[in-house]
């Protein structure tokens, strides 16, 4: 009984001062460019898997309905809602925290990511137009290739609206550190830094094992 008691009390007062023990997740929207594309469609089913986003927010110039009631049946707690063209991408970033940019055209077979300046530069010029309108204050992440010209063009898209802030704005290079960290592992298990291209990826060989002799092998 005198057990009971001291538990409710505590319970109680838990319950006055907001305190739970399973704490309330702060509200995060994320909105995603190019949602209906090859990277777009994982990524959303990342952010739907993610206890930290609230609201997830679907764009693409087509075929975002589907990929956002595919996505929207996952028991997580994010609310998706998807977004077709030019007329809702206003909606799609309104209020967002974090915008994803994989909008834009891949490589083909023999193009390198030069090849895809033309094309993308536009794209993500009028996406981050919409952004400064919609949500300055929003992380963005780019996606869209080629990153190392595609984040510069953010940049002065953002400064001319007057809401450029270098701490929130991210190009994903990831995938470029992963895979010449895998291509070099396969010769020598160095460290590797670099940029955007296998052009630019530098090996580390001043770090390369004590105990191997011979850079040559
Ligand atoms: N940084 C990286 O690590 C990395 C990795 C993979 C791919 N990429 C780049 O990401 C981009 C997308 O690759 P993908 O394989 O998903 O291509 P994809 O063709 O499968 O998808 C691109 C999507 O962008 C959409 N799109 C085109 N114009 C748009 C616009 N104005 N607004 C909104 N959406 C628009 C298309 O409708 C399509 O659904 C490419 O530029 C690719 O090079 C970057
Ligand atoms: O090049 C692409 O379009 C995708 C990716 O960034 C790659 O390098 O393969």
């Amino acid at each position: 009984m005198r057990m009971s008691l001291l538990r409710s009390a505590s319970q109680h007062l838990r319950r006055r001062r907001g305190y739970s023990s399973t704490p309330a997740q702060p509200e995060r929207k994320v909105a995603i460019l190019g949602a209906a594309g090859g990277i777009g469609q994982p990524l959303a089913l990342l952010m739907k898997l993610n206890p930290l986003v609230s609201s997830l927010s679907l764009y693409d110039i087509a075929a975002t309905p589907g990929v956002a009631a595919d996505v929207s049946h996952i028991n997580t707690r994010a609310l998706v809602k998807g977004f077709v063209g030019d007329d809702q991408l206003g909606e799609a970033l309104e209020g967002a925290d974090l915008v994803i940019i994989p909008a834009g055209v891949p490589r083909k077979p023999g193009m390198t990511r030069d090849d895809l300046f033309k094309i993308n530069a536009g794209i993500v010029k009028g996406l981050c137009t919409a952004i400064a309108t919609h949500c300055p204050n929003a992380l963005v992440n780019m996606i869209s290739n080629p990153v190392n010209s595609t984040v510069p063009i953010a940049a002065e898209v953002f400064k001319k609206a007057g809401t450029y802030d270098e701490k929130k704005l991210f190009g994903v290079t990831t995938l470029d550190v992963v895979r010449a960290k895998t291509f070099y592992a396969g010769k020598a298990n160095v460290p590797v830094t670099g940029g955007e291209c296998s052009c630019c990826w530098w090996p580390c060989w001043n770090h390369y094992p004590a105990t191997v002799s011979s850079y040559s092998r």
